[in-house]
């Protein structure tokens, strides 16, 4: 599924529009049955009934699964048998967004449900199609107040549509749309969000002062991007996309490269065999050999963890390579993992001196991980160096070796025959951008991008919804996950795995999507195991591999 821009959105609209010939107001009824279909299906799901399900994709961010289903429409979608116990305010803004509500309105009040139409501002303000819909709801008889003209008691509803603002929304909601906002999110009723919830940024998922707690967003179209990256991703609820009539096929047109990371998009647009097939003739060697180099005293276990990720993502050998002074205490500790000597200092920490030995050891292998629990130390920068420009194979760098990276301006390191894949996790990201936190989340998606495309990395931005950004500029949201897996060592498992899909011979951006898929869908499975999904830890995501 793409994900878009409100930029992209508006272009695909004027092609739509212009171009095919299709004309706005069809757009925007097919956009206002889409909502009323979605109001009902929640209205008989509240009260018990049988789901018509499923309309439309279903993003569900509170477990990060997508569902797809049939559409059933016909009229069961805009029947309600409880009709006459609802009463539906419409909250309508001076754009299309608005002119959705209003279309809305209607279909609600053919399936018997009572709407009273709240305009934010003069209903005589209104243009274009949105004064259409707001001459045809008016010659139905519809009732309608205006806000602040007009008494409102939001008790006497029950629910609340969203139409003030869509996609043309700029900047925090002003005046009237913030005092609505406000009034509706302070009801308690359950709000439906026409397009994106109002206040939200529709691009970054940035939350404006106020901004709609929907329970249901009907994102029309294309998925907005802002409705995947949190905050805002918390804000829109259940997320629903419906087609309007825009072809999805325009999107190649507009050069839309960003995509919601489903098992279809792996297989189809990144040609990753998700059912991962081994050969009956296939032996060790042909699912290739990793090389993890990290742990040190404080931290062995990081580099434990990711040698022992890349064996269960399916690596044929793994190499984990580390000081010697540790060897003895790590002997044993995974049977399956062959270890290397590489030196290091007395207490069992990583020095300069360990480049050549990693060199060699690299040169033998198919890919080499480096960074978890490594540690810093003399001359690391020039240590991460020599790796980069000396070995040929793919390097997957996180932890501590991004740290080093971020330090240092490696754009004059020699470019290398093998990809980079990064896996910053946001403050090891605000680092390598020389930003803070708080503005990495901002805009994940944008700023991942940026940065792949500056850079010539792969990069995985992890949290929920990692992002993976591609030098050409493809990115890709991840569906899977789960909050249980803010936990210490879990972003070394990622590593593990990415390092091991890659020496299978998937290629980078394939490793590092596939990858990032695999370890939420692993997080999923093993909290799901837990009591509680707090006693989820790093080692459990290895074993529901
Ligand atoms: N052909 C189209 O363009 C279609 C558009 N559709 C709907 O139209 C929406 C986009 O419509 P518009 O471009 O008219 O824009 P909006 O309806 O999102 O709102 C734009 C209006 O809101 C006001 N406004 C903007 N920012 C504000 C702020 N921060 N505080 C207060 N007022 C603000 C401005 O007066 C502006 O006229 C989409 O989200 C979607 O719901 C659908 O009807 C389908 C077709
Ligand atoms: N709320 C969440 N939802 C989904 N995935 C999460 C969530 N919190 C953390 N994760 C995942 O867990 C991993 C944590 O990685 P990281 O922060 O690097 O941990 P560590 O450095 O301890 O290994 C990342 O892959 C991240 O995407
Ligand atoms: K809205």
């Amino acid at each position: 599924m793409y994900l878009v821009t409100a930029e992209q959105m508006r272009e695909l609209d004027r092609i739509t529009i212009d171009r095919l010939g299709i004309p706005a107001v069809a757009l925007m009824e097919n956009a206002g049955r889409a909502i009323a279909e979605e109001i009902i299906e929640l209205c008989r799901k509240r009260n018990g009934g049988h789901a018509s399900r499923g309309i439309g994709r279903t993003v569900d961010n509170g477990t990060g699964q997508d569902l797809t289903g049939f559409d059933v429409s016909g009229d069961r979608a805009l029947t309600l048998d409880t009709a006459a116990a609802e009463h539906w305010f419409i909250l309508v803004g001076k754009g299309n967004n608005g002119g959705d509500g209003l279309v809305a309105a209607r279909y609600l009040r053919e399936a018997g449900i009572a709407v009273t139409l709240v305009y934010a501002v003069p209903p005589e303000s209104l243009t274009g199609e949105a004064a259409l819909q707001r001459d045809a709801a008016a010659a139905l008889g519809l009732s309608a107040a205006v806000y602040g003209q007009d008494p409102l008691d939001f008790a006497a509803c029950s629910g609340i549509l969203d139409a003030l603002l869509g996609t043309g929304a700029a900047g925090a909601p002003r005046g009237v749309y913030a005092e609505l906002i406000a009034a509706a999110n302070a009801s308690g009723k359950p709000i439906v969000s026409a397009d994106i919830p109002s206040g939200l940024n529709a691009d970054t998922g940035e939350m404006h002062a106020p901004c709609v707690h929907a329970s249901v967003t009907v994102c029309l179209a294309f998925l907005k991007r802002g409705l995947l990256q949190y905050p805002g991703a918390g804000a829109a609820g259940t997320v629903v996309v419906r087609a309007i009539g825009i072809p999805v096929s325009l999107a190649r047109e507009v050069g839309l490269q960003s995509y919601w990371l489903t098992p279809e998009v792996l297989q189809a647009g990144l040609g990753v065999d998700v059912l991962r097939h081994r050969s009956p003739e296939g032996h060790k060697g042909t699912y290739g050999h990793v090389l993890v180099a990290g742990g040190t005293l404080r931290m062995s276990g990081a580099g434990l963890l990711a040698a022992r990720a890349a064996l269960r993502a399916g690596s044929g050998l793994v190499t984990w390579a580390l000081p010697q002074k540790l060897l003895p205490a790590v002997i044993g500790a995974a049977p399956e993992l062959m270890l290397a000597d590489v030196g290091g200092d007395e207490q069992g920490n990583w020095n300069a001196g360990t480049a050549a030995e990693l060199l060699r050891l690299s040169a033998e292998r198919d890919v080499t991980a480096v960074g978890p629990g490594l540690g810093r130390f003399q001359g690391d920068t020039d240590w991460l160096r020599t790796l980069w420009e000396g070995t040929e194979g793919p390097l997957v760098i996180d932890a501590d070796a991004l740290n080093i990276l971020a330090e240092t301006d490696y754009s004059h390191w020699a470019s290398r025959p093998g990809s980079v894949v990064l896996t910053p996790h946001p403050g090891e990201m605000a680092r390598l951008a020389g930003i803070s936190t708080a503005e990495v989340q901002r805009d994940r998606i944008g700023l991942a991008e940026r940065y792949a495309r500056e850079h010539g990395v792969i990069l995985v931005l992890k949290g929920a919804h990692t992002v993976i950004a591609a030098p050409d500029g493809v990115s890709y949201v991840n569906t899977t996950g789960h909050p249980g897996m803010g936990t210490g060592g879990a972003g070394d498992v990622l590593t593990g795995i990415i390092a091991g899909l890659l020496a299978q011979g998937l290629n980078a951006l394939q490793a590092a999507a596939f990858g990032v898929y695999l370890h939420g869908l692993a997080g999923e499975r093993a909290a799901g195991l837990r009591n509680h999904p707090a006693s989820l830890i790093a080692g459990d995501i290895i074993e529901s591999l």
